[in-house]
């Protein structure tokens, strides 16, 4: 949905401090001229004319005298009998013209009790019919609609990334293509990377039932050696954030090995359930072991360089299902499904439900930080660069800064994270440094890598993590 709302982007940051509750009937604040250029047309149903009446005088109100205040109670209006698209497009225009309205005083205005309390009624019958549906699937609270004009302010456009075909037999210029994806973005598409749209719906179809079932049936399932259930706030993953933490559960896969095996849901209470991860991965590690086979020779490196030095030995290759529940504490600005981060290993793999929330900031030092939206791609994967990648190559590839942002609706993803065997050890490349470019990090072991960062970021028991 987030894609639909890409005209809200340009909100402009509002100066005045203070956060003073404006009462609905007192004088207008703000004059707000080219409210009624840019909203009129969004306005021009009974909203408007319903604020008319109001005035003291009979006459119609024309759109040219409208005032921040006026555009306000129009919102308020609009939020109870508009088709949410509309209401969510008059919305984001009214923002972005009232410049000089303090932000703190309209959102202490769209904070109103009316907005904050009803569920928006939505669409009259007027606006929709059988051949015409809602265009958005279910009812929002309004409380989220305010999330998502929280969130637009911070958002600009959807990023185009390359869409890389793995199925190519010119494996050069696909290295060529992912090596300017991964210098660029840090991220890019796959497709025709042998898992079956069949399977990309089981997983999450399965994931989704796993997590509805009730929370004392998952949390027997409790993480253990990294595999396992998750609860909601268990992990900050922008540690600086003053929030609880991240508004996710998730749940853990890992390779079987002697010592660390996967838990499982009963195979009463979901039968295709093992299946189905265990199909998803190993085909998922297949596509991730030929991407890196492409990075290496983006590299200029022989396409089996990470398999000779030991990264791919027994790979840290764990599936984690993720769902974000619609009912985030969303109009806390400190509130994410995922805080800022960037991902630990070589490379994740993302599949998702196409419900919108990834974004990217590609320029993390930069000041304000550009948010950038990932939009997904059907039957597309989502790879982006971790941090050993770009230890391994001086940070000519970025492991990008991204986060989950609340969308308004229930959102699942599955995330395959291919980090390096344990014991290999992560160290500039040669072709990655010079005298004028030495290498920027120590060598280090891929696990003591790893544990240090879930160290920082867990907020329940570290000794659940370790792997
Ligand atoms: O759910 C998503 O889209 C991204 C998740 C993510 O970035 C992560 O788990 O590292
Ligand atoms: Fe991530």
């Amino acid at each position: 949905m987030l894609q639909r709302m890409n005209g809200y982007t340009n909100v402009h940051p509002m100066q005045l401090p203070s956060r003073t509750a404006i009462p609905l009937n007192a004088p207008p604040l703000l004059s707000c001229r080219c409210f009624s250029r840019t909203t009129a047309s969004a306005f021009n149903t009974s909203s408007i004319q319903q604020h008319s009446r109001t005035n003291a005088s009979d006459e119609p109100q024309k759109a040219s005298d409208l005032t921040f205040q006026q555009a306000i109670q129009s919102l308020q209006v609009g939020a109870k009998t508009m088709n949410p698209l509309t209401y969510l497009s008059s919305l984001s225009r009214t923002m972005e013209c009232c410049k000089n309205a303090s932000e703190s005083s309209f959102f202490t205005i769209l904070d109103h009790r009316c907005l904050m309390e009803q569920r928006v009624k939505f669409w009259d019958s007027s606006c929709c019919s059988k051949s015409c549906p809602p265009s958005l699937r279910q009812p929002i609270r309004s409380k989220t609609l305010l999330a998502h004009s929280i969130n637009q302010r911070k958002m600009s456009q959807a990023l185009q990334l390359p869409i890389i075909d793995l199925s190519s037999d010119d494996r050069l210029s696909t290295a060529n293509l992912i090596r300017q994806a991964c210098v660029d973005h840090g991220f890019f598409y796959i497709v025709n990377h042998g898992l079956e749209e069949e399977l990309l719906k089981k997983v999450l179809e399965q994931s989704k039932m796993f997590f509805s079932l009730p929370v004392e049936e998952k949390m027997k399932l409790a993480v253990k050696n990294h595999r396992g259930y998750t609860g909601m706030y268990q992990e900050k993953l922008d540690p600086s954030l003053s929030a609880k933490g991240d508004s996710k559960e998730s749940f853990y896969i890992g390779p079987q090995t002697e010592n660390h095996l996967n838990q499982w849901p009963s195979e009463e209470d979901l039968p295709s359930w093992r299946s189905t991860m265990e199909a998803y991965h190993k085909k998922v590690l297949s596509a991730g072991t030929k991407v890196i086979s492409l990075i290496a020779l983006a590299l200029n490196l022989d396409e089996d360089f990470f398999e000779k030095l030991g990264a791919l030995n027994d790979p840290l290759a764990f599936i984690r299902l993720l769902h974000y529940p619609e009912d985030m504490d969303s109009t806390e600005e400190e509130t994410y499904g995922a805080s800022a981060h960037s991902d630990y290993g070589m490379i994740t793999l993302l599949l998702t439900d196409g419900v919108p929330g990834l974004q990217v900031c590609r320029e993390k030092s930069k000041q304000p930080q550009l948010w950038e939206d990932v939009p997904s791609i059907s039957g597309a994967l989502i790879v982006n660069i971790g941090d050993m990648m770009e230890r391994w190559t001086n940070c000519l590839f970025r492991s990008t800064l991204h986060r989950v942002v609340p969308a308004g609706e229930e959102r699942y993803s599955v995330a395959f994270f291919l980090d390096a065997d344990k014991d290999c050890i992560v160290e500039c490349l040669e072709s990655c440094c010079s005298e004028s470019c030495p290498p920027r990090f120590p060598p280090i072991r891929s696990s003591d890598y790893l544990q240090e960062r879930f160290r920082v970021t867990a907020t329940a028991s570290i000794e659940d993590y370790l792997l």
